[in-house]
């Protein structure tokens, strides 16, 4: 396992009490993100949900926002911009953006873990334009071209 980095993270009025995200075991990729309020999604519906919490993330690092497999497969319900992203020069309210693409509504309770968080290092890049780009066998196959 590589060493950890530091995110700074405040917690805003609503966010009081509530657990901070955390590992749920010792392998786990992402730390789990609870939610900071009670709401219900209703099927086909979309929200950005409180976290309670803003952070500070390094420069050179991102935080990805990621589902849980569980209310995924069992609710219908996913992040719908996964994954979504931190920037490190954000600080605002972290939120969640949720989907119900269930068939139930889904009960959102304060506290209850909705996704979950994994920093990862971003690599820059800087654009080089060309009149003309290398050939390659794919050339400009893609969407299905190596068959199904
Ligand atoms: O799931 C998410 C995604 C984004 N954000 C916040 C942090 C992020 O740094 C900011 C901007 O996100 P993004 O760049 O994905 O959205 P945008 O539509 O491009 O907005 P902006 O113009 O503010 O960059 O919104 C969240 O709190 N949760
Ligand atoms: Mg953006």
């Amino acid at each position: 396992m590589t060493t950890p980095i530091t995110i700074a993270l405040k917690r805003l009025p609503h966010g009081a009490n509530l657990p901070l995200p955390a590992y749920a075991t010792h392998g786990a990729a992402g730390m789990d993100v609870v939610s900071a309020e009670d709401k219900i999604l209703a099927p086909g519906e979309r929200a950005a949900v409180a976290t309670g919490f803003a952070i500070a993330i390094p420069e050179g690092y991102e935080v990805q926002v990621r589902p849980r497999s569980g209310l995924a497969l069992k609710h219908g319900v996913t992040c719908l911009n996964t994954p979504g992203t931190i920037d490190s020069d954000y600080r605002g309210e972290v939120k969640i953006i949720l989907a119900n693409l269930g068939t139930e509504p889904f009960v959102i309770a304060r506290g209850e873990r909705i996704a979950q968080l994994v920093p990862a290092p971003v690599q820059r890049a800087v654009l080089d334009e060309v009149d003309n780009l290398d050939d390659t066998v794919r050339g400009t196959g893609g969407f299905g071209s190596t068959g199904r």
